[in-house]
């Protein structure tokens, strides 16, 4: 089915990518937040649009849970979110859905939200292949999306799920743009010493067996956990704090090598 009011609404951005994961609690939120705020210190106008509509984590990790206003420009400085979180009445609704439904919502939020002009829109998806997924992927499909960023952690259980999630790109013909490889570590903050708590290396390994590239790896950091679990209320300024942060400077080169891929 043809879909021309998505391809409309979306005109006036520039690079429209899926954030996934095989296996959840691998980071994919987290990551998603990540490239977002390193985007956006960058100066690239950035949007996150959350589709988790059962786990929308997103508006909690920028600090808007509660909130209305969804989006905040400062300078040359632009960030806006949209989730499902914004529309339930309160954090621990729960959404329970068939797949008809969510595939409504997911349409609606791609042709009624108004982003203005952007560089990216990242879009955070569930954790494997579901009906998210496919709604997506299948609304998107004549405005053609960039890609997808694939988020594991190195071990072989998340990796087996990877292999499967980079199967399913390939299906429905969305490029793999690259894999980042998270929890990779972690370095003492005392000593420095880098303990790989879940192995290290995996996902480098399986995106050269699978002839995607591999975008970066981050380490486990208990600065990131705060942030994310204690986020300032101005939208913006976890911006200036994250740019602080260790794993901003990874960052940062996983969104150069994103680029180079885009
Ligand atoms: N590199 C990291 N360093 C420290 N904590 C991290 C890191 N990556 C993720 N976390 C933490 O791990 C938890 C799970 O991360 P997150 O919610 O992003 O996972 P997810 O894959 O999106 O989960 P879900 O399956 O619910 O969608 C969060 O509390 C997050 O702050
Ligand atoms: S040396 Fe080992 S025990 Fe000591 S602070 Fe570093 S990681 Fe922790």
């Amino acid at each position: 089915m043809s879909h021309p009011e998505v391809g409309e609404r979306l005109a006036s951005i520039k690079h429209v990518v899926l954030v996934l994961s095989g296996k959840g609690g691998v980071g994919k939120s987290s990551c998603t937040v990540q490239l977002a705020l390193s985007l956006a210190s960058q100066g690239r106008k950035v949007g996150v649009l959350d589709i988790d509509l059962c786990g929308p984590s997103i508006p909690r990790m920028l600090g808007l849970d509660g909130q209305q206003i969804h989006q905040a420009t400062a300078g040359w400085k632009r960030l806006a979110c949209m989730s499902i979180g914004f529309l339930l009445p309160d954090k621990n609704a729960s959404v329970v859905w068939r797949g008809p439904k969510k595939n409504a919502m997911i349409k609606q939020f791609l042709t009624d939200v108004y982003w203005g002009d952007l560089d990216y829109l990242l879009i955070d998806t569930p954790p494997g292949t579901s009906d998210e997924h496919l709604a997506v992927v299948e609304y998107l499909q004549e405005w053609s999306p960039d890609g997808a960023v694939i988020i594991t952690t190195p071990q072989a259980v998340a990796l087996t799920d990877v292999k499967k999630e980079i199967n399913f790109c390939h299906k429905v013909g969305l490029p793999v743009l690259g894999l980042i490889e998270n929890m990779s570590g972690f370095v003492c903050p005392h000593c420095s010493e880098c303990t790989n708590v879940f192995s290290t290396g995996g996902g480098e390994g399986l995106a050269g067996h699978m002839e995607i590239p591999f975008l970066g790896r981050a380490p486990i950091d208990p600065n990131l956990v705060m942030l994310l679990e204690r986020p300032s209320k101005r939208l913006l300024s976890i911006v200036e704090t994250y740019e602080r942060c260790e794993l901003s400077k990874i960052f940062k080169g996983i969104c150069e090598r994103l680029d180079e891929a885009l």
